[in-house]
């Protein structure tokens, strides 16, 4: 037997469709010629570097934009008490952060050198514009109603934002669904003005600590926590390489945004989606109490 088929080449068979007129094929079902056709380098002469740039933005936008469907099924599987369903969501959340985080390193191979070569014909713009970005941050809790102003020209996008701040978060539909099983949620939690950031409710770490430490009681709650943690992770680990990346390649320079840049990132390290299932993790006793 031969290793390879004579001319290194493989045939193509008989019944392969290669006729087209009328049908749907690869291309106009996935909206090729639209996704391809709208990467649009503003340097002039088109710097080579700036099409890696474009493409790390919109495959992360696109990431994003299945994120958020995820999420709300995530909270309207959680309103239904179908938990089983909602964790299935979060797991896929979790692998789109994993692969949004790990595409960082292919960014960071644009020098700061190359990237001072366009970055001029950006102009204003940021990702702090990203309104994908800011419905994620909304679902999972860090609301921030000054974050709209960035929107103010772009009323279908101000709206859609609008909305989502005016609506319970994934953690508030979580703790709802708790309440419905019999967990102690202090009513104000349960009625608490969500247009507003969360802030840490101890008596929510005494909820979770009768989850933690009867896990065999409690199996979904428990892994539900478990996901939201990841989740929490996941989240500061793309922050935390977004700032690495925006260091090595523009130091201290201000954002083209207007913020002071690596400062004003590092400040959003410090924000946390699910405080109590941080802090329990300090209350956790072991069968001799320590
Ligand atoms: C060399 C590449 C990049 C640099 C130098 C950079 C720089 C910055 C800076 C300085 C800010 C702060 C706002 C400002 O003043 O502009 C910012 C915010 C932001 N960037 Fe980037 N960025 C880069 C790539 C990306 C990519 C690939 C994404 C993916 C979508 C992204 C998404 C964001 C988001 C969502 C924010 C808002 C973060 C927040 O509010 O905490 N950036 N970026
Ligand atoms: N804020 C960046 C520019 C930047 O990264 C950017 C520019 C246009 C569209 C998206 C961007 N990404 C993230 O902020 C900078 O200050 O260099």
């Amino acid at each position: 037997m031969t290793r390879t088929p004579s001319g290194n080449t493989r045939p193509i068979e008989a019944t392969i469709r290669t006729d087209f007129r009328g049908a749907m094929d690869y291309g106009s079902y996935l909206g090729l010629d639209e996704i391809l056709s709208a990467q649009h380098p503003v340097s002039d002469p088109a710097h080579h570097d700036e099409l890696l740039f474009i493409i790390q933005h919109q495959t992360t936008e696109l990431w994003l934009k299945l994120v958020v469907h995820e999420l709300r099924a995530v909270r309207q599987y959680l309103d239904g008490d179908d938990l089983s369903r909602a964790l299935k969501g979060l797991a896929r959340v979790k692998h789109i952060q994993r692969t949004i985080t790990e595409q960082w390193s292919v960014l960071a191979t644009l020098t700061p050198s190359e990237y001072a070569e366009f970055r001029d014909t950006l102009g204003q713009a940021s990702g702090f514009q990203s309104h994908q970005y800011r419905a994620v941050e909304f679902l999972l809790g860090n609301k921030n109603a000054a974050m709209l102003q960035v929107f103010r020209d772009k009323p279908a996008v101000h709206d859609q934002l609008a909305l989502l701040l005016s609506e319970p978060t994934v953690y508030d539909a979580f703790l709802h669904l708790l309440a419905r099983r019999g967990h102690a949620v202090p009513q104000d939690v349960l009625d608490r003005d969500v247009t507003q950031a969360w802030t840490e409710r101890p008596e929510l770490v005494t909820v979770f600590k009768t989850i933690y430490e009867h896990p065999h009681d409690h199996w979904e709650l428990y892994a539900a926590c478990e996901d939201l943690v990841d989740i929490e992770d996941a989240f500061q680990l793309w922050r935390f390489r977004h700032l690495r990346t925006v260091q090595r390649t523009i130091g201290f320079k201000t954002g083209t945004g207007g913020s002071s840049g690596v400062g004003f990132l590092k400040k959003a390290l410090d924000l946390t989606f699910f405080p109590e299932l941080i802090s329990v993790r300090t209350e956790i006793d072991g069968p001799l109490g320590g």
